[in-house]
């Protein structure tokens, strides 16, 4: 008994002592961002280390003798991603908290907020999976838009962009899908259900149709893909769906692997027969393989994606073997388009900049001031009555390219 008292009073030191590490780490980080100081090479010995370390020298050649790449001089999403790097720096070096999420809290919090809009998901889905056999095509094309469209809207749901306030999804999902229609700027829905349909249509028993989604926030925004990916299983419109998440805490709500495993655990564990059905289910899929969790290194990188083929091919060539690649959200919208001040008239494949691994479609809404692909004039009619168009959140596009 003495002995495990010990025991226990020694890892509570080991604790303290590895938090007050974490802690000073913590507030050097933000001092030398308040005084916008150079940015430093990474010193830890991470796997990704020495790619971070490479693109600051890609950084330091950019800025061609103009001084040192600095928290206020150098390009936002770098700097941003660095800043997520160095936090996990300060945990991941330093055990007994090396596998400790600082944001674990903040995404559980708006899991639980959004309890009632899970809940009147969760019974729409089982509902419809009823009958879903019985539906005629047009009818599933209806809900395929739905659904796609509650998946789209919930990408509102994200904690870097309220400054970790509260996010969390609280009217029905999917009661004012059609008022918001007008705010969808790109909506090529019609498109994807064209290339699910005749895939489904074309299938032999030897060719699966994959489909891929690259994830964003876990919370209510990871409910509505899940529910999606059901559909696209359920339907038959796909045989697998390959989830991609992030292998480090990340812009603070996005889903990592524990956060993925958690949100089907508390649906299982639901104290209500559709959200647990669905739990139930969904853990299924991926006992059957049907449903595959992958994350990859590259997706916490600095880097956008027109570089994936070269800074990852493993990667490149594992989404080309996709039939459809969905990337969620407003980072990955940057990270595809390179985060340019493009013209709003820009084509997205010419803003994608080779990056074609597969057909693929953004659904995203709009946080940061990227924005390619709209008609002639769209932009600037917006931007006359609301200025914050770019950055509010009210807007969102369903943006596809068919690649090649
Ligand atoms: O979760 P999402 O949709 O990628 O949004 C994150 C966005 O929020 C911010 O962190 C802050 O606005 C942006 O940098 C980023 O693009
Ligand atoms: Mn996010």
């Amino acid at each position: 008994m003495f002995k495990i008292g010990n025991f226990v009073l020694y890892l509570f030191q080991k604790g303290v002592e590895a938090e007050k590490r974490a802690i000073s780490f913590l507030s050097k980080l933000r001092n030398e961002l308040q005084t916008d100081k150079p940015v430093t090479p990474l010193e830890d010995e991470l796997p990704d280390a020495t790619l971070w370390n490479e693109y600051l020298d890609y950084q330091r050649n950019l800025s061609n003798g103009n001084g040192e790449p600095s928290w206020f001089q150098s390009p936002w999403l770098y700097i941003e991603c660095y800043m997520y790097r160095r936090i996990h720096a300060a945990l991941a070096q330093n055990p007994p908290i090396d596998n400790f999420d600082v944001f674990k809290e903040g995404k559980a919090q708006n899991f639980f907020e959004s309890q009632g809009a899970i809940i009147a998901l969760c019974t729409y889905f089982q509902e419809l999976l009823k009958n879903i056999k019985d539906l005629d095509e047009k009818q599933l094309q209806e809900e395929f838009f739905k659904l796609l469209q509650v998946s789209l809207w919930g990408n509102k749901c994200d904690l870097s962009f309220s400054a970790g306030e509260d996010s969390s999804q609280k009217s029905s999902p999917l009661q004012c899908l059609e008022d918001m229609v007008p705010f969808i700027l790109v909506n090529d829905m019609e498109k994807l259900w064209s290339l699910l349909i005749n895939a489904k249509n074309r299938k032999t028993d030897k060719c699966k149709v994959r489909v891929d989604i690259i994830l964003d926030n876990a919370g209510f925004e990871l409910v509505s893909d899940f529910v999606l990916a059901d559909f696209l299983l359920s339907s038959k419109l796909a045989d697998e769906v390959h989830f991609h998440g992030k292998s480090i805490p990340w812009y603070v709500s996005d889903t990592t692997k524990n956060d993925f495993n958690w949100t089907i655990k508390q649906l299982q564990a639901a104290n209500h027969m559709w959200m647990s059905r669905c739990g139930i289910n969904w853990e299924g899929n991926l006992k059957k393989g049907v449903w595959v969790y992958h994350d990859h290194m590259f997706w916490t990188l600095p880097h956008d994606f027109s570089s994936m083929a070269e800074v990852a091919p493993d990667l490149y060539a594992d989404l080309q073997k996709s039939n459809l690649l969905l990337f969620k959200g407003d980072l990955n919208y940057r990270k595809l388009t390179g985060d340019r001040k493009w013209e709003h008239t820009v084509p997205f494949h010419q803003a994608l900049n080779k990056f074609h691994p597969a057909p693929l479609c953004s659904l995203r809404t709009l946080k940061s001031d990227t924005q390619v692909g709209l008609k002639p004039g769209q932009g600037e009619e917006i931007q006359a009555s609301e200025p914050e168009w770019m950055i509010s959140g009210k807007y969102g596009v369903v943006q596809f390219d068919a690649a090649l």
